[in-house]
């Protein structure tokens, strides 16, 4: 971690010093007007360099959300000479990401964190093109809803039993608790393969965290030099790529023998539902190559794992701190189920408080607060100001979710919120075409763990030896660390189960279920 942190700033200062250079020879962009039509407002940036040193040793987001106080929704900056459009309200993102979508879908010029670490084959980050569309292709079919019904619903029961089960029996684990059963949900659904053992889940959380976290460090708006100032990819020992050429390896071995097996446990004719065996044993259907298949799988390895296991994270947060809100769950789930069952997927519509209160989590610390960068693939205008071809496009959504026209009291965590007024607007999940495919599952996953949650235990701050609860800042800067996404600074909560007769009941389900 520490040595590839140490390539990425070295590549950074390089890449510097060498686009000084190069930017100075080609002068760099102004404020352009095309065609008499203006860019949007913005904070003026410096020659060459533009606007990055603006976000030096501060957090993109609080950045963001104070230039949408001073230049409004639609914001233009540039960084060494590629344009960049904020949007802060949700008004103006549906408009465009979705009104426009035709534009509005492409990536960024990733080329440290897809050319580069993924050979261009994460379908997070590559352009709308002949592959992406492959790609999106499989991954919607997978996961498009009667499948979630069929093949996730059933696996996601057993893991969520299992994680509140184990919640009552060791709550001071309760992070590696979720981390894990999010884990094995991804595993089995996707390669028939659950994680059993303590250390196999340590390897899988590990292998996850080390894809994320590098990957991250290569995205964060304008750490990646090379992404702004293309020609460096052209610099034989730029050292970028030894960190680059490692990541792939890894990203690559990892993806590959997690669909190898699966074949192998296949042809050994082992039972398998997950989505890598669907694929293999009609080959002649898939229209992508087998390459493009373990990738494919790989984005729900990397793209699921973190996101819901640190957004379990922030809704954990959210009850320890708002106890009534607990309290409300725990009747909406006592009215409808009752101590003598555990809530099932057929209780959804029933249970209006227990959705709110998912989307409210969502809303109120998104686990993505600039989502991935969208990119514009035509020239464009917009209520007047000319938007480039080729601009990075950064959704704010801590703007659009504390907007106070929209959102009452928005820095409360108030799930009541969405019941009145359902058609409230949030985010988390992205946009038009680009818009998180596992959205479903993710949402099939919180509902069911937070109905069995509020059905077998109790969730409240920690006391210490004195008795005294102990503080958790839910404050979003202060309380958070946002790198790759926004995660909740080391908090403690005491998590106890409701009564015996539930800790009984859910320990025979589980026993029931097997491992
Ligand atoms: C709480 C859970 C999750 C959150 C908050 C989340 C959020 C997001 C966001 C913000 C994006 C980018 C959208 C955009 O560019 O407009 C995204 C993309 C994506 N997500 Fe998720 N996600 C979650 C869970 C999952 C799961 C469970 C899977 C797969 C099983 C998944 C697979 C993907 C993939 C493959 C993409 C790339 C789509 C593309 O670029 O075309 N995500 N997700």
């Amino acid at each position: 971690m520490c040595a590839a942190y140490g390539y990425h700033i070295l590549t950074t200062i390089a890449g510097l010093v060498l686009s000084i250079y190069i930017v100075s020879k080609a002068g760099y962009r102004s404020r352009r007007v095309h065609k008499g039509l203006p860019l949007p407002p913005g904070p003026p940036g410096l020659p060459l360099i533009g606007n990055i040193h603006q976000f030096l040793g501060k957090s993109i987001a609080s950045v963001l959300e104070q230039w949408k106080e001073e230049y409004g929704p639609i914001i233009y900056i540039h960084l060494f000479g590629t344009p960049v459009i904020i949007i802060g309200s949700s008004h103006v993102a549906k408009e465009l990401l979705e009104g426009r979508a035709q534009i509005y879908s492409g990536r960024p010029n990733f080329i440290l964190a897809s050319e580069a670490m993924q050979d261009n084959m994460m379908l997070s980050f590559i352009a709308p093109n002949e592959r992406h569309r492959r790609l999106r292709k499989l991954v919607d079919a997978q996961l498009r809803p009667s499948a979630v019904t069929e093949y996730f619903h059933p696996v996601q029961e057993v893991e969520v039993h299992r994680l509140v089960n184990s919640l009552i029996e060791d709550p001071i684990g309760w992070k590696s608790h979720i981390a894990k059963a999010l884990a094995s949900i991804i595993m089995t659904t996707t390669y028939d393969r659950a994680i059993k053992s303590g250390k196999d889940a340590e390897q899988v959380v590990k292998n996850v965290f080390r894809l994320n976290n590098e990957l991250g460090l290569a995205v964060e708006s304008g750490k990646s030099v090379v992404d702004f100032l293309p020609w460096l990819r052209h610099i034989p020992f730029a050292p970028y790529k030894a960190f680059s050429r490692s990541y792939l390896n890894f990203a690559e071995n990892t993806y590959k023998s997690l669909m190898d097996e699966a074949k192998a446990n296949l042809e050994a004719g082992n039972p398998a539902r997950g989505i890598a065996a669907r694929l293999l044993r009609n080959p002649e259907e898939q229209e992508a190559s087998y390459r493009e298949q373990y990738w494919g799988l790989g984005s729900f390895f990397l793209a699921g794992s973190d996101t819901q296991s640190i957004s379990s994270e922030i809704l954990f947060m959210a009850l320890a701190t708002h106890p009534h809100v607990l309290k409300k769950c725990q009747a909406e789930v006592d009215l409808v189920v009752g101590p003598d069952r555990l809530p099932t997927f057929d209780d959804e519509p029933s249970m209006p408080y227990i959705r709110a209160t998912i989307r409210e989590a969502f809303r109120w610390r998104p686990v993505g607060p600039t989502v991935i960068p969208h990119a514009t693939t035509e020239d464009d205008e917009y209520i007047g100001y000319y938007i480039p071809k080729g601009s990075m496009v950064l959704p704010n959504l801590f703007s659009m979710h504390m907007d106070p026209e929209i959102f009452d009291d928005p820095e409360t965590f108030n799930p009541q919120r969405y019941i009145d007024n359902p058609s409230l607007p949030c985010h988390t999940f992205g946009f038009g075409r680009r818009i998180c495919p596992g959205r479903r599952m993710a949402e099939a996953t919180f509902f069911l763990k937070l109905a069995t949650v509020a059905w077998g235990v109790d969730i409240e701050k920690q006391k210490d030896s004195s008795g005294k609860e102990m503080d958790i800042d839910t404050d979003r800067g202060q309380g958070f660390t946002l790198g790759t996404f926004l995660k909740p600074k080391p908090f403690s909560i005491s998590i106890t189960s409701r009564s015996a007769e539930r800790a009984k009941l859910l320990a025979a389900v589980v026993d029931d279920e097997g491992l």
